[in-house]
């Protein structure tokens, strides 16, 4: 029977997706009886394998209403209320959250989840988080003033990798796929004005940009198997010939080979590549296939040089018979098949050149489209440590609460690690009150940079608007030239009045538009700056930067990542080999020592060695050999 701490609570799920779906299952037969679901999607027939309340029939139709209505079917007495909407929509505002007593996310992207611990913070609402990346996950709890906010700890930007590993150096697939997709594909079918490195290392030689586009041009006359070819030629011969002319990078590295289309394809130099008789058997649009026209089936199977070098070739035709309109406006999307076969057939060929293993149109599609598949059972069991986690927060027993990492390669027979959640970062800008400290020459940046570069990429802050005091000093969006100046002139005004060396320094407050958020950074001058340590001339701190290890929690918090503008190399996550199940929260979270004796009676009940514990404070305890941990614990 469920206690009345339960059946009388309110509770705020956002997300009705994977995690969602069995959250809302759990907290029905968990004894829940006043449930808010919020979710912005509709159902796809591709959420159906693991997002059971949904069926075929409901393919289209909100997400959260469905869901709503699946669980009522077995639990028909309690009270369920979707909303099918974005959690962003001014509705959904301080006063909505500040009626529930938790809020339980099951989101797939940070944008999303930052919003939500705002309005949590703001509102003064307990916050259960959550994330899953195929059998990684994790549910962490977030409690105003006792614990960290979900954004006291900076979520690293997405792995990239420096320029000149994509353009000339490949050492692994994914840096293929990243030059498939980011440079080739872009430079054949995106937009033309684009900044492109895909010559980077050829134009240094003889050859000049021009001649360098002209090839990439394709003219109306010019017969398109020859242009094919050409572009073959040009990318994965003649380009590697001018990179390995440089002697000096292949002292310790292994030669590429060039290719050349006439070694790949010497038999069928005349053939024509695809079945011309049977395009119209390749379908339209997004629809259009090169696999198809060439009659191959599988998704799944690795495909020779010879094979991936006649896909290239027949996706690039069919882009310029079939897609012919939508040459200079596309962008990769995972859901665009041609797109894919010709991004895979491209990082195959030169992974042949380099060495590099090939892969198959399945991997290298969630490599491009960093998709890690969703595994529903890790849903199921991240949904159950919700429900566990916010029964405890509703009991305001926060001496048990826990972070709990469900790990890919349990160690120990250990899947589950709990960790004790730590307390506030004092200098978290989104939940202290304490300003963020940032050092600039005044004299040289621009209000611009520092918006640019700190408020929107650092804080995470869209639509800001820039105060000194009273005076207004940027505001993003169109604003008229007059209204310009006076915020130029009120920013000058400010920079003037700055000491110099560093000393005081001036306050401006940030405020976002769209999310509830309010930031002070105390600005002040700094005359020099490292240029190798500091680039951008700028310093940001009293906000914790990120570590070494936080490249590993970017795997384990996933289940979505940035949703913000990535840069070119961007690469995530699904990297097999770079998949090793390193959980970071054994790097950064350190769990307590089991020489760390200053414990409590309830802390010693916390060291002891690998064991299930059937009461609900605890699922399963590590012992461990682990280093002190320099952050404090919530006690
Ligand atoms: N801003 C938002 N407001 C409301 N709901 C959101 C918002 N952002 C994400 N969601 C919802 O969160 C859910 C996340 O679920 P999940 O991770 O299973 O993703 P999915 O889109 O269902 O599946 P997949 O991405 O794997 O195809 C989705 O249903 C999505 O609509
Ligand atoms: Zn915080």
């Amino acid at each position: 029977m469920a206690s009345s701490i339960i059946k009388d609570a309110k509770v705020l799920m956002v997300g009705a997706g994977g995690i969602g779906c069995e959250l809302l299952k759990t907290l029905a037969l968990s004894g829940f009886s006043e449930i808010h679901i919020i979710d912005m999607d509709t159902i796809e027939v591709s959420n159906l394998n693991r997002q059971f309340l949904f069926r075929q029939s409901h393919v289209g139709q909100s997400k959260a209403k469905v869901a709503r209505d699946a669980v009522l079917k077995f639990r028909p007495k309690i009270n369920i209320t979707s909303y099918h909407a974005n959690v962003k929509d001014p509705d959904f505002n301080v006063d909505f959250f500040k009626q529930f007593n938790v809020v339980l996310n099951g989101l797939d992207n940070l944008d999303a989840r930052r919003h939500v611990n705002r309005l949590c913070l703001a509102a003064d609402v307990p916050l259960v988080e959550s994330g899953t990346t195929g059998f990684l996950g994790q549910v962490t709890v977030h409690v105003k003033g006792r614990t960290e906010c979900y954004e006291c700890q900076p979520k690293p930007a997405p792995k990239t990798y420096p320029v000149c590993t994509i353009t000339s150096t490949p050492s692994k697939f994914v840096h293929c796929i990243v030059w498939a997709k980011e440079l080739l594909f872009s430079k054949l079918f995106g937009d033309k004005n684009q900044d492109n490195d895909l010559n980077v290392r050829s134009s240094d030689a003889a050859s000049s940009s021009k001649n360098i586009e002209d090839i990439f041009e394709h003219s109306k006359d010019e017969d398109i198997g020859q242009y094919g070819k050409k572009i073959f030629d040009h990318v994965f011969g003649y380009n590697i010939e001018l990179a390995l002319s440089n002697e000096e990078t292949w002292k310790n590295r292994n030669r590429p080979k060039p290719i050349y289309s006439k070694d790949v394809l010497s038999d069928e130099l005349d053939k024509q590549n695809g079945d011309l008789d049977n395009d119209n058997a390749c379908g339209d649009g997004f629809s259009v296939s090169a696999m198809s026209s060439l009659g191959m089936k599988n998704p799944q199977d690795i495909w020779s040089l010879k094979e991936n070098s006649r896909v290239f070739l027949e996706a690039l035709r069919l882009f310029f018979t079939k897609r012919e309109k939508d040459i200079g406006n596309l962008s990769f999307d995972k859901d665009d098949q041609l797109a894919v076969e010709f991004v895979t057939a491209a990082a195959n060929i030169r992974a042949a050149s380099f060495g590099i293993p090939l892969h198959s149109l399945f991997e290298a599609k969630g490599i491009a489209g960093n998709i890690v598949h969703a595994v529903a059972t890790t849903n199921a069991v991240i949904a159950g440590l919700i429900v566990i986690e916010a029964i405890k927060v509703l009991k305001n027993d926060i001496k048990s609460y826990r972070m709990t990492y469900c790990l890919e390669h349990p160690a120990r027979n250990t899947l589950l690690m709990p960790v004790e959640p730590f307390e506030p970062n004092k200098s978290c800008y989104v939940c202290s009150e304490s300003p963020v400290l940032l050092e600039i020459n005044t004299n040289r940046s621009k209000l611009k940079d520092v918006v640019e570069k700190i408020i929107k990429a650092k804080l995470g802050m869209s639509l800001p608007l820039v105060m000194n005091a009273s005076n207004l000093l940027y505001e993003a969006g169109d604003i008229e030239d007059d209204m310009v100046a006076i915020y130029n002139a009120n920013l000058e005004k400010v920079l003037a009045e700055l000491p110099s060396p560093v000393t005081g320094g001036t306050m401006l407050t940030v405020e976002d538009f769209q999310q509830e958020l309010k930031c002070n950074i105390n600005i002040k001058h700094r005359e020099e700056f490292d240029e190798e340590k500091e680039p951008d001339g700028m310093v940001l701190s009293g906000w914790t930067q990120p570590v070494a290890a936080a490249e590993n929690e970017d795997k384990s918090v996933s289940n979505g990542a940035n949703t913000s503008d990535a840069p070119i190399t961007e690469v995530e996550k699904s990297e097999n080999d770079d998949d090793v199940g390193i959980i970071s929260p054994v790097k950064k979270r350190k769990l307590p020592d089991d020489s760390d004796k200053s414990n409590t009676a309830d802390d010693e009940r916390h060291h002891k060695k690998l064991q299930v514990i059937d009461d609900e404070d605890d699922l399963v305890m590590l012992d461990g050999n682990l280093d002190g941990f320099k952050k404090r614990r919530v006690s």
